[in-house]
């Protein structure tokens, strides 16, 4: 296959699925990589850099990744002309090579092109966002006790109000919508009418069962305790209350979890284990404040996109920033990695800032096709660099005694602690 612009590397060959989506990895894959806007050209090297260095050093030369660079953004914009964001032979790329990594993109506020990132999870189906909430000790935290913090995220990816339904104030389309929803709807509630822009949120069964299963999947393959789900059901509750009442109904039907003194918590007894997991439900600004103060009682959490998109960023600070929050955008076959920050253009080019998020998203792709020594080598690597304190500037500015380094530096400390 020939791209446009993609050079594909003359060594290497491409991960491939089994029926169950398993994952078939050679000892050489090809793995396509956005480099990102803004700091995605700081960090986007110093990943690659740390993860080949981890898996030479797992592996001996036995293995190795053939980088293969694709674009989207605004490199993509100065290749293949300034009105392409996102070529078509990006998406394809992603669809068939199954794991690829990314940097941040852009996204304008108000007007502009729509989130690229969105839009990548959008088409390809990516429905979970996976964000894993851990400590590394030495990690300058606000909390007393950060260690209590361990929560992993399942971000539902593919609805809600990223899906991006919505007509801005004055245009015909708010008119249009406006004007059925009072004449035809029955709808009261719109103040002020002439002057509102509307937007739909669409939360469906299909996509909060898919969720929500892998969310408890997760919990059994890992031990987990609890799985929480997460809404705003009292306000949104043919959305989000449906979102929990799904979520509850799921976790009976297919896993035989049972009502807890009557409900509507739920318990399933783990197959794997047999210890119980309590599925059970927070209410989104209760839950933001519980994280602070009752860290331990939340381990899984599964909610929708824009709680997911809040919560992510909140439950990083609680660990240390979003400088060392990682991700994954996952749909049953494919899975592009990601870190949970944007693109912080104040810092970009500077070699400037934290490419740890980047690099444990890294590390959650080394795990997901199977390299695990090489990915708890990161692990190690991080846990040894951090007490250190040659740390980039958000740690370095609130720790004692620490010695601040590059971006490219904290790679290198990284690969010393290999
Ligand atoms: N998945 C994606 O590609 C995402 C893209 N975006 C896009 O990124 C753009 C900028 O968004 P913005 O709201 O500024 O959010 P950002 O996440 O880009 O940055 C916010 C702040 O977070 C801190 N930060 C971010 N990255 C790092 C890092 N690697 N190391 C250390 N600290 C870091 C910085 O804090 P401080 O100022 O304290 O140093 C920074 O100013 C927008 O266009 C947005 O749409 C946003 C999120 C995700
Ligand atoms: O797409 C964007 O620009 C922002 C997305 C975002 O904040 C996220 O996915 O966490
Ligand atoms: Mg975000």
């Amino acid at each position: 296959m020939s791209y446009q612009h993609i050079k594909v590397p003359a060594e290497g060959k491409k991960i491939s699925a089994n029926a169950d989506f398993s994952l078939n990895v050679p000892d050489n894959p090809i793995i396509p990589f956005i480099e990102g806007d803004g700091v995605g050209s700081d960090i986007t090297p110093v990943m690659i850099k740390v993860v080949d260095a981890a898996v030479a050093k797992a592996y001996g030369g036995s293995r190795k990744i053939n980088w293969m660079e694709i674009y989207a953004g605004e490199k993509s914009t100065k290749l293949y002309g300034p009105d392409v964001w996102l070529p078509e032979e990006t998406i394809d790329v992603v669809k068939e090579y199954l794991v690829s990594i990314k940097g941040p993109l852009t996204t304008p506020v108000g007007g502009g092109i729509r989130s690229l990132n969105v839009t990548l999870r959008q088409q390809l189906d990516l429905y979970v966002c996976l964000r894993p909430v851990r400590y590394f000790k030495g990690v300058p935290s606000p909390l007393r006790e950060p260690e209590k913090t361990d929560m992993v995220i399942f971000r539902e990816n593919s609805e809600d109000i990223y899906a991006g339904i919505e007509w801005e104030a004055g245009s015909d389309g708010a008119k249009k919508l406006i004007d059925f929803l009072l004449n035809e709807m029955g709808a009261r509630k719109i103040r002020f009418p002439e002057t509102s822009g509307i937007g739909i949120k669409p939360v469906s069964r299909e996509g909060t069962e898919r969720l929500v299963r892998k969310a408890i999947q997760y919990a059994i393959d890992n031990d987990k305790p609890s799985v929480t789900l997460v809404h705003k059901g009292n306000i949104m509750k043919f959305t989000e209350g449906s979102f929990r009442d799904w979520g509850y109904a799921l976790a009976q039907k297919e896993f035989g979890a049972e009502l807890i003194d009557g409900g509507p918590w739920v318990r399933l007894k783990n197959p794997k284990t047999g210890r119980y997991i309590m599925i059970k439900d927070s209410i989104t600004d209760a839950f933001l404040q519980q994280i602070l103060l009752r860290p331990v009682e939340y381990s899984v959490i599964a909610t929708l996109n824009l709680n997911g998109d809040y919560i992510s960023d909140a439950a990083a600070a609680q660990v240390g920033g979003i400088g060392i929050a990682p991700g994954a955008n996952m749909s049953d076959s494919v899975a592009m990695f990601e870190a949970t920050h944007g693109t912080a253009p104040k810092y970009a080019g500077k070699d400037y800032v934290n490419p740890g998020s980047m690099i444990l998203s890294a590390e959650m792709m080394l795990r997901h096709m199977g390299w695990v020594e090489a990915a708890d080598l990161i692990i190690a690597a991080m846990e040894k660099a951090i007490p250190s304190k040659r740390v980039t500037y958000d740690f370095a500015r609130l720790m004692e005694g620490a010695m601040q380094v590059s971006c490219s530096g904290f790679g290198d400390v990284l690969i010393e602690n290999m």
